[in-house]
């Protein structure tokens, strides 16, 4: 089943990007008001937005087609005048998916306002009817304040319900089901009032600068994973899949770091995941390079195994970067190995409706370029509630304690996030 449902006011409509003094808006994520504030940022460039131009919902199988019709035939309804033409400049769309098929429920957003910043060049867009004002330079808005009296219970499943689906999941693997499937849990924050998302925003960009932090439509998050960026003909994919908690002791996590190079466990695990991003790719590129071995991407809470694939796709004219998140998706990283086989086990004995967490979160421009992360390291909030995500590659040598410990050092970036 799938539908689609539009929000969004008549046009015409024009969007106008200028060029700002990136000394303007030197912290982007501090330009953000509360309501309908979107992010996309990483070591200080990024994207960030408010106020809804126009917006979609989508689901089912169908949910990235039906979004990017729409995107389409909102596109050719309005004018854009790009004085800065840069990726991410003109008008822009920002996005995320749900997981599974089924419900599926996507959202794509198109902001009235747009801050942009890459290196040194910064810019605003606005999208409004042709006679409408625009704004001037933006400039930071109220701090928010920390969420008080944070308490954190289990999700779906208690700690040792979970292992016993790991164990179960050990089994089918080896009885020779699946070779990998990803498995997630949650675990539920609750606040005394309304949390201001923007507080653990601005903690995580500083915290993990490395990542891309990102918010769209109450889903947040710092991911590390980037499932695909096309930028002009370009398509890059950051693989990662199979990961070593920290000490926080550098000696020792130097010498973990070479045991996670050396780990036939996490190698495999990753090389499920490159494969997968490699043979989705393909179809779409003239060339490609997939690095033989991974390196170890170091995050302050967990070191990963990290591939950065790269290719030149030659179908840039038809197929959009959200197109290519769809064929991408779910990577091993987040589903498993053979696909089909890895979602039913999740659906079958996870217990948890994943809803957007691990789906493709990003953004998307008039050319079709754009960033599509994997929302990992995430969470949805709502009102006082924040429900956080966190999910393990378990292969046929995986123990359930040894995964337990690694999904709560994932859940780390945003539980320390809604801390003061
Ligand atoms: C599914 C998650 O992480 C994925 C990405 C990196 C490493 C992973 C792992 O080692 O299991 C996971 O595949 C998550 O953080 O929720």
């Amino acid at each position: 089943m799938s539908s689609s449902q539009a929000v969004e006011p008549q046009g015409p409509w024009v969007a106008r990007t200028v060029a700002l003094e990136p000394r303007d808006v030197d912290v982007l994520v501090d330009l953000l008001p509360r309501e309908q504030a979107v992010a996309w940022l990483r070591r200080g460039d990024g994207l960030v937005g408010w106020g809804r131009a126009a917006a979609t919902r989508t689901s089912g199988a169908t949910r990235f087609a039906d979004a990017d019709k729409w995107w389409s035939e909102l596109l050719a309804r309005t004018a854009v005048h790009d004085d800065v033409e840069e990726p991410g400049s003109g008008m822009v769309a920002f996005g995320s998916f749900g997981f599974a098929d089924e419900p599926g429920d996507s959202v794509l957003v198109v902001p009235r306002v747009v801050v942009g910043r890459r290196g040194d060049r910064a810019w605003l867009t606005t999208v409004g009817t042709p006679d409408e004002d625009r704004p001037a330079v933006p400039q930071p808005t109220d701090t928010p304040r920390p969420p008080l009296g944070v308490v954190f219970a289990d999700g779906a499943l208690n700690g040792d319900e979970w292992m016993s689906v790991v164990a179960e999941a050990v089994g089918r693997i080896a009885a020779g089901d699946l070779e990998k499937v990803v498995l997630a849990r949650d675990l539920v924050a609750t606040a005394e009032e309304p949390v201001d998302v923007r507080w653990p925003l601005r903690r995580l960009a500083a915290a993990y600068p490395m990542c891309w932090t990102f918010h769209v439509d109450g889903l947040f998050g710092a991911t590390p994973e980037m499932l695909v960026r096309r930028e002009r003909g370009l398509v890059t994919s950051r693989v990662l899949a199979g990961t070593i908690r920290r000490t926080g002791d550098d000696d020792r996590d130097l010498a973990l770091a070479a045991t996670l190079a050396r780990s036939s466990k996490d190698l495999e695990e990753h090389e499920y995941a490159v494969r997968s991003v490699a043979d989705a790719l393909e179809p779409h590129c003239s060339s490609m390079s997939v690095p033989d071995a991974p390196f170890v991407l170091h995050l302050p809470n967990v070191m990963h195994l990290a591939t950065d694939v790269n290719g030149v796709v030659h179908d840039a004219a038809t197929v959009s970067s959200l197109r290519l998140a769809e064929s991408l998706h779910p990577s091993a990283a987040v589903g498993g190995t053979p696909t089909g086989v890895a979602t039913a086990l999740i659906d079958e004995v996870e217990g948890l409706d994943r809803g957007r967490y691990a789906g493709p979160v990003g953004w998307i421009d008039a050319a079709g370029d754009g960033e599509w992360g994997l929302a990992l390291r995430a969470a949805t909030v709502d009102g006082p509630t924040v429900r956080l995500y966190a999910g393990c590659g378990v292969v046929a040598s995986s123990d359930p304690e040894d995964e337990l410990a690694e999904s709560q050092a994932k859940l780390v970036p945003v539980r320390d996030a809604l801390g003061s």
